[in-house]
């Protein structure tokens, strides 16, 4: 077995995430501003000169040097870095010829991926036509738009007209994602599979079912890499395409046809090495899989739904190598692989198109990924497990963040070799420097969070659970299998919201707890009189406190042991739900409870601190919030540099102001903390290199990546003005240094956020 930790303990088949309901799908498509999509102007709209400058009269400008020299609009438009998905909705995932209006979540999520992946800005257009040659004159005059065209979910062979027709017309990369895409990550995942299994591209035997979009493309590349074409049999709904047949063929099937009396895909299947799926659910039997020659290779393609499941080929034979396009088995063999970063390495280098050695040079390179070894930062991408080279993991899964600078750099450097790139790179090395940048921290981070959660599930008590958002966040606790979310409220009115919301709490990984009527109210009533009889407080104020507040109560929970981790603070201001805690929970011994908010802006992630508890610490104070900002940023995975900021830098304006920030310096050298830190300083010098520059004595290795602010206000100010101005995300305040796991949201947060903060919580009580 090839997986080291839990996964080892796990069946081949077994799901590594769980998979999502329907009635969660269209909630998470919902909510909110409907659809996955917006768009954000990259520059300030504010002033008049804003506008002057953006439109009219300034825009003129650009506008003249565009015509003068139309590669210009790389330099003054947003074209470079912007690609349309495009579909008619006549093939969209498996699930056939729904409409071009159907199409649009797909076209959407994968404008999103193009985003999420590769920092490639993208847009969804849904073109509302069969008609081939309607779809084509739609587009072809689109090309002063956009750096390049991805068509999608467009069924075959509609879709090979209209790629080559498009190709030959318009001047930018032009890909059929369904074909190209599956291609280059199907070849990917065949040539390990062919490794493992000591088998050749010569002599190998392969079945392709589905002579569609995919699987025509599919079987050309693996031709064109060296599979002897009279190896390989594509069969479709009427069978095996043998030559001289003639009922439901076509010029691109026909090119594929091969001289042989077998006549169904069970007959083709029989003694076949390999089964590449591109078809529809359930098109392979146990009967199939169970004639395949030993050790056969079983990539089952179709989406949502595989032709097989590797839980059905598990049940046959043990000896099978299986891929499916799903993100929930191993051996994710799906296109999402490819487009964002063959389109990134295409864009950087201005190709005119995206020819065969570049998506030969992408399989090569997604290929040699799966086979290096994976670092400690890779390692959350995989659940916190370390893949090995084998059956389990043959290709690298989607958030593997190598990726982005593995395949961009092959897919340029083979456009650069043949002739293709209107912009070379002289500096290989230098562009996968910047590719990496473009990763979003945050995201493996959080990965990172939940993987291990997953492994040592918990038990969180969200206290609010009469709350929507909070039965919501609880389901999605509960469906992420990061352990067992506690609802506590009174039953009835808990039931009586969730049917209202469609929310089914009759689900395994629920409980409900009510309050009133627990069993441990005693225990939890004796507990807290003993913390706060001497503070004013009679034995029946505990008693109410347990019975009708919801906060002591699961703080109790947590405090006791009958839960692992709290999440509470949608219906309370923040200092009021502290209180409540702080009554049931002491500080961690040595440790000073602070607030820290991870903001995460343009691909990077700063931690400030302290976002919720001190209102103006004292130098010893912000000494000690820098030394458990430290902490926690060493627990998300950052190598601290602590700024202590200041509105002044290194007493250049002198002021009393910072004279605590000042002091809180000397105090941690005193300490001689094991983390870079350095101040006083001002924002723009904590986070600017440029600026840092001028201040060459500065004992941070590069900008900071955790601030101290001064006071509570200036955090909380700044915090809030990034996310409402900056665009940021901001996650937290994450409350650290309590002895128990809890964490308090903001007043009326979003059930997403309510997870991201539970999950926190869980990880935080010991994983
Ligand atoms: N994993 C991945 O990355 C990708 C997976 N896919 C999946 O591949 C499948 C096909 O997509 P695409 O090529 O775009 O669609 P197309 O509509 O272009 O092609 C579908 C092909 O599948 C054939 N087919 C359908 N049902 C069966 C069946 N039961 N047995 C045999 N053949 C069948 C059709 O046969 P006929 O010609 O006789 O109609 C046709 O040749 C979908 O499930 C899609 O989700 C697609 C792209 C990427
Ligand atoms: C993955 C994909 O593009 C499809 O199934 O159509
Ligand atoms: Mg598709």
């Amino acid at each position: 077995m090839e997986w080291e930790g839990p996964m080892a303990e796990t069946s081949k088949t077994k799901r590594a995430v769980a998979s999502v309901t329907d009635q969660e799908a269209l909630d998470f498509h919902a909510r909110g501003r409907p659809g996955k999509l917006e768009i954000t102007p990259t520059k300030p709209m504010a002033t008049q000169r804003d506008l002057s400058l953006a439109y009219s009269p300034g825009v003129a400008a650009p506008v003249k040097a565009i015509a003068e020299d139309p590669s210009r609009a790389y330099d003054y438009t947003s074209r470079g870095n912007m690609v349309a998905v495009i579909s008619n909705g006549t093939a969209i995932l498996g699930l056939g010829n729904l409409g071009a209006l159907a199409s649009k979540p797909v076209m959407e999520g994968k404008s999103v991926l193009f985003k999420r992946f590769a920092d490639v800005d993208s847009i969804d257009l849904e073109v509302d036509t069969e008609n081939v040659e309607e779809f084509i004159n739609c587009v072809r005059y689109l090309g002063p738009s956009f750096g390049g065209i991805n068509l999608e979910d467009i069924k075959a062979p509609d879709c090979f007209i209209i790629e080559q027709r498009l190709r030959e017309l318009m001047d930018i990369p032009v890909f059929h994602d369904d074909q190209h895409g599956t291609a280059i990550i199907a070849a990917a995942g065949l040539m390990n599979a062919l490794t493992l299994t000591g088998r050749d591209f010569k002599t190998t035997k392969l079945v392709c079912n589905g002579a569609g979009a995919a699987a025509i493309a599919c079987i050309e590349l693996i031709k064109a890499m060296g599979f002897n074409p009279e190896n390989v049999i594509l069969c479709d709904t009427k069978g095996v395409i043998y030559q001289g047949r003639e009922d439901g063929m076509n010029q691109w099937k026909s090119a594929h046809a091969v001289k042989t009396d077998r006549r169904s895909l069970k007959e083709a299947l029989d003694g076949a090495d390999v089964f590449f799926g591109l078809s529809a659910k359930g098109a392979l039997t146990s009967e199939m899989v169970q004639s395949m020659a030993p050790q056969p290779i079983i990539f089952a393609m179709a989406n949502p739904d595989p032709e097989i499941t590797p839980e059905e080929v598990a049940r046959i034979r043990d000896d099978a190598i299986v891929a499916t396009g799903r993100s929930d088995y191993p051996n994710q063999v799906n296109n999402v692989l490819g487009f964002p970063y063959i389109f990134r390495g295409a864009l950087d280098v201005r190709a005119t198109t995206i020819n065969d050695a570049m998506k030969i040079a992408a399989a090569e390179a997604l290929a040699n990924l799966a086979k290096e070894d994976v670092p400690d930062d890779v390692a959350a991408a995989y659940q916190g497990n370390r893949p090995r080279f084998g059956s389990q993991y043959i290709i690298p899964v989607p958030f593997d963040p190598r990726l982005i600078s593995a395949i961009p750099v092959a897919v340029a450097q083979a456009a650069m070799e043949t002739g293709v790139a209107r912009r070379p790179l002289l500096d290989l090395d230098a562009y996968a420097r910047e590719l990496k940048a473009r990763r979003d921290p945050i995201a493996s981070t959080l990965q990172n969070i939940y993987a291990r959660v997953r492994r040592h599930p918990k038990r969180v008590v969200f206290a609010e659970g009469e709350e929507e958002q909070m039965m919501r966040a609880a389901v999605s606790y509960a469906n992420q299998q990061l352990g067992t979310a506690i609802l506590v409220g009174r039953e009835d009115r808990m039931r009586e919201t969730a049917a209202r919301a469609g929310i089914d709490l009759d689900r395994p990984g629920i409980a409900l707890l009510n309050a009133r009527i627990s069993k441990r109210n005693d225990a939890y009533t004796d507990y807290l009189y003993a913390r706060i009889q001497r503070k004013g407080y009679l034995f029946r104020d505990a008693q109410r406190l347990i019975n009708n507040d919801r906060n002591h109560f699961a703080a109790c929970m947590v405090a006791l042991g009958d839960a692992d981790a709290m999440v509470t603070g949608l219906t309370r201001n923040y200092s009021t739900a502290l209180e409540d805690v702080r009554r049931c929970i002491d500080p961690k011994p040595g440790h000073r409870i602070i607030g820290a908010s991870l903001a995460l802006c343009r691909g990077r992630t700063v931690l400030v601190a302290d976002t919720a508890v001190h209102d103006m610490p004292s130098a010893e104070e912000l000494a000690d919030i820098a030394e458990e900002a430290a902490g926690l940023a060493r627990k998300l995975g950052y190598e601290p540099r602590v700024a202590m900021l200041a509105y002044s830098t290194f007493g250049n304006p002198s002021g009393e102001r910072s004279e605590r920030v000042r002091e809180a310096v000397k105090i941690l050298d005193k300490r001689r903390v094991d983390f870079e830190y350095d101040g006083e300083m001002a924002a723009d010098v904590a986070l600017n290199p440029k600026i840092m520059e001028q201040y060459p004595f500065c004992r941070l290795s590069g900008p900071g990546n955790v601030l101290v602010m001064p006071a509570f206000h200036s955090a909380a100010i700044s915090t809030k003005m990034l996310q409402e101005l900056g665009g940021s995300t901001v996650i937290g305040p994450l409350l650290v240094g309590l002895d128990k796991s809890v964490q308090i949201v903001s007043m009326g947060a979003k059930d997403s956020d309510i997870v991201n903060m539970a999950a926190l919580a869980a990880y935080n009580a010991g994983v």
